[in-house]
């Protein structure tokens, strides 16, 4: 609950170092859904009582009932949300969603229809966008700002931590209002968003060891607390993943596991901070029985100006670097994760 001084932590599960979510109520009396908390897009939705049966990826996660709602208010309203991979289709309703404990009267939407890829092998139920009202679907008015706008939180920002190891609890934090010392060292270095009304930033180089190889021009980031892996041009990761060796099989990039040890860091220049990444942070190292996989916890993605071309940095890089999302200053911040 908010344990008023001003800040709100609500505990995540990490699902295979790919998913984090956390638990919201909405509703009188509480339904529980668990979200995914995604600065990549900025609408709430959770799958809806009145989904299809046939819709295998709602029918499969918890829904909404509004008929079980006293404070459910009908809107009706057409909804749809077309992500990167996948898309999500339903109608708006408004009724009391609670976050971290403190409670908001929200326009949601309620997903009718999931695209069986990827949302089948969804551990969450929903996506509760973290991201500027400026890329809300029907100009809905975001979760944050309407807990913002209630004046509870001690600083108008919120922070994540990521665990990077799926047998920690808790499996990473979200915080409202402001950050958990408990989940970082250091100090914070911070880089002010592009004015863009999106959780971007401008990239200075990206290196391979002490090379830099991309980006020496400057290019823009993303951070992403939705996605699950480090993505960049196509061309360029594809650079990249020769230089470590890696092979692109139908999964994504391998490597050796033997060559795990020998590989090179790799370094993104953000405001006047390089943030590394060794081995350990972008190699999911999976044991099989019929032998060890090392997958390169990086993809290739190409998206098209005006918005791209652009890194996302992912789950993996938060695990890394605890990030602070500032609203007041338009900034994003980062410090060394525990
Ligand atoms: C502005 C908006 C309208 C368009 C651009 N934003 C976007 O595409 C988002 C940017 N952040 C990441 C986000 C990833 N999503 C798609 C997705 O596959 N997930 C997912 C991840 C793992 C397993 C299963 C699933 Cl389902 C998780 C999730 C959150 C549902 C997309």
């Amino acid at each position: 609950a908010d344990n008023n001084n001003g800040t709100a932590p609500t505990p995540l599960t990490n699902y295979l170092d790919t998913q984090y979510f956390g638990e919201i109520s909405i509703g009188s009396p509480a339904q529980m859904f668990n979200v995914v908390f995604d600065t990549g897009s900025a609408n709430l939705w959770v799958p809806s009582q009145s989904c299809s049966p046939f819709s295998t990826a709602c029918f499969t996660h918890n829904r909404y009932d509004a008929s079980h709602s006293r404070t459910y208010v009908e809107n009706g309203t057409g909804f749809s949300i077309r992500y990167a991979s996948g898309n999500v289709r339903g109608f708006l309703s408004e009724d009391v969603v609670v976050v971290g404990g403190i409670p908001v009267v929200q326009v949601f939407a309620e997903a009718t229809s999931l695209s069986a890829m990827p949302f089948i092998f969804a551990k969450f139920d929903g996506v509760l966008g973290m991201g500027y009202p400026d890329v809300a679907i029907d100009g809905i008015t975001p979760v944050f700002d309407r807990i913002m706008s209630q004046h509870v939180l001690k600083e108008e920002v919120f922070s994540v931590y990521y665990s990077r190891d799926p047998k920690h609890s808790p499996g990473g934090e979200l915080v409202l209002g402001g950050t958990d010392p408990n989940y970082y060292t250091g100090n914070f270095n911070y880089v002010k968003t592009k004015d863009t009304g999106k959780w971007e930033v401008i990239m200075k180089g990206v290196s391979v060891g002490t090379h830099t190889m991309f980006c020496a021009e400057g290019c823009t980031a993303v951070i992403d607390t939705g996605s699950s892996y480090i993505t960049g041009p196509a061309s360029s990761v594809s650079v990249l993943m020769e230089t470590i060796g890696a092979e692109l099989d139908e999964s994504g990039y391998k490597v050796n596991c033997d060559t795990v040890k020998l590989l090179p860091s790799v370094t993104f220049h953000l405001g006047g901070q390089e943030y590394s990444l060794t081995h350990e942070d972008y190699i999911l190292w999976q044991s099989h029985i019929e032998g060890d996989v090392c997958s390169v916890t990086f993809r290739g993605l190409d998206v098209p100006p005006p918005t791209g071309p652009l890194w996302i940095l992912g789950a993996n890089f938060i695990a890394r670097y605890y990030t602070e999302f500032d609203r007041k200053h338009n900034r994003i911040g980062f410090a060394t994760a525990v």
